[in-house]
């Protein structure tokens, strides 16, 4: 990609913590923010672009319009609102629904080769409806899924195992949330399966601790600080890595499944094309019973949102 122009929607706690990584990361030419509040739009690209010159970065940080961003080479979606007294999680849900669903339409028609980050939750179901209302090829549109939970988790077994994270094939998969799951039954150091590997040293992971600890740690950042930016923020700069250099890693990140025709979290090589190629991971008959009630579940609240 000669020039490559990354636009982030939405520059709030993860929008903001993105243009930060983004920046310090240094590959975009231009970073555009966008934000329907200009005058914290307006304070974010002051305060990124300190960090840009600071750092020396090649990035040009600058506000813009929601047209200019469906002009770039790759636009993530961060934008949400926050719960506000009384509400419930599904009048959240379908408000965050209402603000994403307008903004495609305000954004729309994109640059053709665009590729399409999709953040804000619920992520999955984000995901589908934006790949519906963007024109876009599904390929070219990408939900952050299961990443996050997938880089924990992996960081939490290295604690465990003193592996580098690196050398450990661990992946969380399926509709992010409270009905993710974890693929216990591929998993692998090196090439060895994990508990194989483990019993070696008469060493046991206690899958479902594991799974407790690295969901409730969401609950515990959130409860501390109010928001967990860091790391999504980390995530946003390395799939817009492996978009922009087309390296085609290997992750965990929601995309279309015809199997269930939904949007969710598989194995998948994200290149500048966005997914360049699924590899579905067989799952053992539990996970994949999990998994596929999940999406179910997502489905058939697709068809019921695509009533009204
Ligand atoms: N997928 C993940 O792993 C993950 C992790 C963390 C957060 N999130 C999600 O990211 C989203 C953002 O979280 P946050 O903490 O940054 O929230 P936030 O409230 O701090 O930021 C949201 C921003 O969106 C802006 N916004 C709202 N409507 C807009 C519109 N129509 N056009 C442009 N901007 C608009 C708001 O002004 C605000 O600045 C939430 O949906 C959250 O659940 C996802």
């Amino acid at each position: 990609m000669s020039a490559a122009r990354v636009a982030i929607v939405g520059v709030g706690h993860v929008g903001g913590a993105a243009a930060f990584a983004l920046t310090l990361a240094s590959f975009a030419d231009q970073l555009l923010l966008v934000d329907v509040d200009p005058k914290k739009r307006d304070a974010q690209v002051r305060d990124v672009s300190d960090a840009a010159y600071s750092s020396n970065s090649r990035t040009l940080v600058r506000a813009g319009t929601c047209r200019e961003a469906s002009q770039c080479d790759i636009i993530v979606i961060t934008v949400g609102s926050k719960f506000a007294l009384g509400q419930t999680t599904i009048e959240l849900t379908y408000r965050n629904i209402s603000i994403v669903q307008s903004l495609i339409k305000e954004m729309a028609p994109f640059q053709k080769d665009a590729v399409l980050i999709v953040v804000s939750n619920p992520v999955d179901l984000l995901a589908t409806l934006v790949q519906q209302a963007s024109g876009l090829p599904a390929s070219q549109v990408i939900g952050s899924g299961t990443f996050l939970d997938s880089v924990r988790l992996r960081g939490m077994v290295t604690e465990y195992t003193k592996v580098p994270a690196k050398s450990i094939h661990l992946f969380v998969l399926g509709v992010h949330g409270e009905h993710q799951v974890v693929a216990w039954s591929r998993a692998t150091i090196g090439s060895m399966p994990i508990d194989e590997a483990l019993a070696k040293d008469n060493s046991v992971l206690d899958h479902q601790q594991l799974e407790k600890d690295y969901k409730n740690q969401s609950k515990e950042i959130i409860q501390a600080k109010g928001s967990m930016p860091f790391g999504i923020g980390t995530i946003i700069t390395c799939l817009c890595s492996s978009i922009i250099f087309n390296k085609r890693n290997v992750l965990p990140v929601s995309h279309f499944q015809p199997r269930f025709g939904c949007y969710l979290s598989m194995p998948a090589a994200v290149g500048r094309r966005g997914i360049a190629q699924s590899f579905p991971i067989l799952l053992d008959k539990d996970e994949d019973n999990r998994l596929s009630d999940s999406a179910k579940a997502l489905k058939s609240n697709l068809d019921r949102i695509s009533k009204f």
